[in-house]
């Protein structure tokens, strides 16, 4: 496996139960977390300690400079919004466990959890997040923001738009073409392609609503 973290030092901007997972990773790879910043700590996990609390209203009062970030939130617009915010450079957190191919592509800020596998020829993002036990094919290209749940299965040559969060089990069959800022359901099969900001579920999924609130 290559490049699983090119820092010794991380800081996280987020401290709920995402956060925790990445903690965990990067504990694992020998890397430090010399500090964890949140907007809200009110709604931190009961675990978390020592969160620099801060807020986004002005970018000149944010120490930009330091370690690299990796942003531990798991909502993707959420995600999204403290990216433009920072000015500053992002790392990995890749688990030992998960299995890459050697011509797949990693995107910084992106993380990849225990038993995930991401097959030949892969492109992965930017600020993505490839949860436990995910399966990533051969020939995806998974754009910036996306979120793939633990255990979704997504066959060779996918493709998932920015910001689109496959959810836990989900299945996506080979060649489709998922839209940005969708949300694919729990246990969902995709057996065509989804337009932008569709919430599909069921098998064969089906579109239910549009994430209206994502549209800009
Ligand atoms: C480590 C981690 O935790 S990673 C996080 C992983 N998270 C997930 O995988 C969650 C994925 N989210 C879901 O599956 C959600 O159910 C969503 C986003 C698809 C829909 O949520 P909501 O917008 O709240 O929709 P709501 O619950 O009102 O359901 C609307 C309808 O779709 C159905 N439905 C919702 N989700 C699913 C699903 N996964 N499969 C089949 N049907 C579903 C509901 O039964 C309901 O049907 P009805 O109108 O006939 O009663």
């Amino acid at each position: 496996m290559t490049d699983k973290n090119d820092s010794k030092q991380v800081r996280l901007y987020g401290a709920g139960g995402h956060s925790q997972v990445i903690q965990s990773v990067l504990k694992q790879n020998g890397v430090e977390i010399c500090e964890v910043f949140d907007d809200n700590p009110c709604l931190s996990h009961p675990l978390s300690k020592n969160i620099t609390v801060t807020n986004r209203k002005n970018s000149l009062d944010f120490p930009h400079e330091g370690a690299p970030f990796i942003i531990a939130i798991g909502d993707n617009k959420q995600r999204n919004n403290i990216a433009e915010f920072l000015k500053t450079k992002f790392t990995k957190a890749i688990h030992r466990t998960a299995i890459m191919d050697p011509n797949s592509r990693i995107g910084d800020g992106t993380v990849i959890y225990a038993g995930a596998v991401i097959q030949a020829n892969t492109i992965v993002g930017k600020h993505v997040i490839i949860n436990t036990l995910a399966s990533v094919d051969h020939d995806n290209i998974i754009h910036d923001f996306v979120h793939i749940s633990p255990n979704a299965a997504l066959c060779g040559l996918v493709e998932v738009g920015e910001g689109t969060h496959i959810g836990a089990g989900a299945v996506i069959i080979p060649k489709v073409k998922i839209g940005k800022w969708c949300t694919i359901g729990a246990g969902s099969v995709i057996l065509k392609d989804v337009p932008d900001y569709a919430v599909v579920v069921g098998n064969p999924g089906r579109v239910i609503k549009m994430n209206r609130q994502l549209i800009v």
